[in-house]
């Protein structure tokens, strides 16, 4: 064990060592320890504040952690700006969306073909135009709106939009996908939608996930890594989440977990 702390197995697609993150007087994360291998799907769960997104913040680059050591495809790249880690194969969604909201679904779907994001527009003309905008149409299939690819983003439904950024960090062809709280905002066809769409994603694709939504973390992840003010403070199958009285006692009441 002690080996493996100190030296990244390659057969790790992420690992955390003793991440903590200050903002000002908050201490969002507290030596948090991470090891995700390839192809896995892992939930991150926990109450708000726990300290989720600012730990897909740190794996994903918007800022460095205060102390620890973040790798990335046996990398250390704890000090790598995030289009940098872009490129190295990471694709995620916001909480808020980061759409084009003035143009088509389809075009939106292109343009995170081509390798564009809101944040860092790299606008290069290619011969594998007619490729892409077959794997933006593909991808507009895949998410459920295949009838809306002309439709402006701006017109589109919360759910719609929700499920637009999961097909745009899709169609990046990404080896990690981070997604953040992917069913909020959702109907129940969309979220029965949205749970096929990540039970089906290829096995070369690892994924992690925040979800408030227990149902549609537990039917995907295969690991579940539980955060508390700061901490892991669980981590098991969804099985043993399911069972564990910590996860109950944090859950319960908030109507997130149900009975049985
Ligand atoms: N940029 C920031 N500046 C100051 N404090 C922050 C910042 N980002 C997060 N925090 C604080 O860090 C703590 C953890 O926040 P974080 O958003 O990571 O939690 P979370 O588990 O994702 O919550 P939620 O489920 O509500 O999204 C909170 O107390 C939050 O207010």
């Amino acid at each position: 064990m002690a080996a493996t702390a100190t030296h990244p197995s390659p057969a790790s697609i992420l690992r955390l060592s003793g991440i903590d993150r200050r903002f000002g007087g908050v201490h969002a994360v507290r030596g948090v320890d991470l090891d995700v291998r390839p192809g896995e799907r892992r939930a991150v769960l926990g109450p708000n504040g726990a300290g989720k997104t600012t730990v897909f913040n740190l794996i994903s680059g918007e800022f460095p952690p205060s102390s620890g050591r973040v790798e990335l495809f046996g990398h250390d790249v704890t000090t790598l700006p995030a289009r940098k880690r872009a490129r190295m194969g990471l694709s995620r969604t916001f909480q808020t969306s980061r759409l084009f909201a003035g143009i088509s679904v389809e075009d939106n779907l292109y343009l995170a073909a081509l390798g564009v994001s809101a944040g860092h527009l790299r606008l290069v003309p290619s011969a594998k135009d007619a490729q892409l905008r077959g794997k933006a149409r593909a991808m507009a299939e895949r998410i459920g709106l295949v009838a809306r690819v002309d439709d402006l983003v701006m017109d589109l439904s919360h759910g719609e939009q929700r499920q637009l950024e999961v097909g745009m960090a899709l169609v990046a062809e990404p080896k990690l996908l981070m997604l953040d709280e992917p069913a909020a905002g959702l109907s129940r066809a969309e979220r029965v939608r949205l749970t096929e769409t990540l039970i089906g994603l290829d096995s070369g694709i690892t994924l992690i996930l925040i979800e408030h939504d227990m149902d549609v973390a537990l039917r995907v992840a295969q690991w579940v890594t539980m955060m508390h003010d700061g901490r892991v403070i669980v981590e098991g199958t969804p099985d043993e989440i399911r069972a564990n009285q910590t996860v109950h006692d944090l859950y319960l009441g908030s109507g997130l977990i149900e009975h049985g």
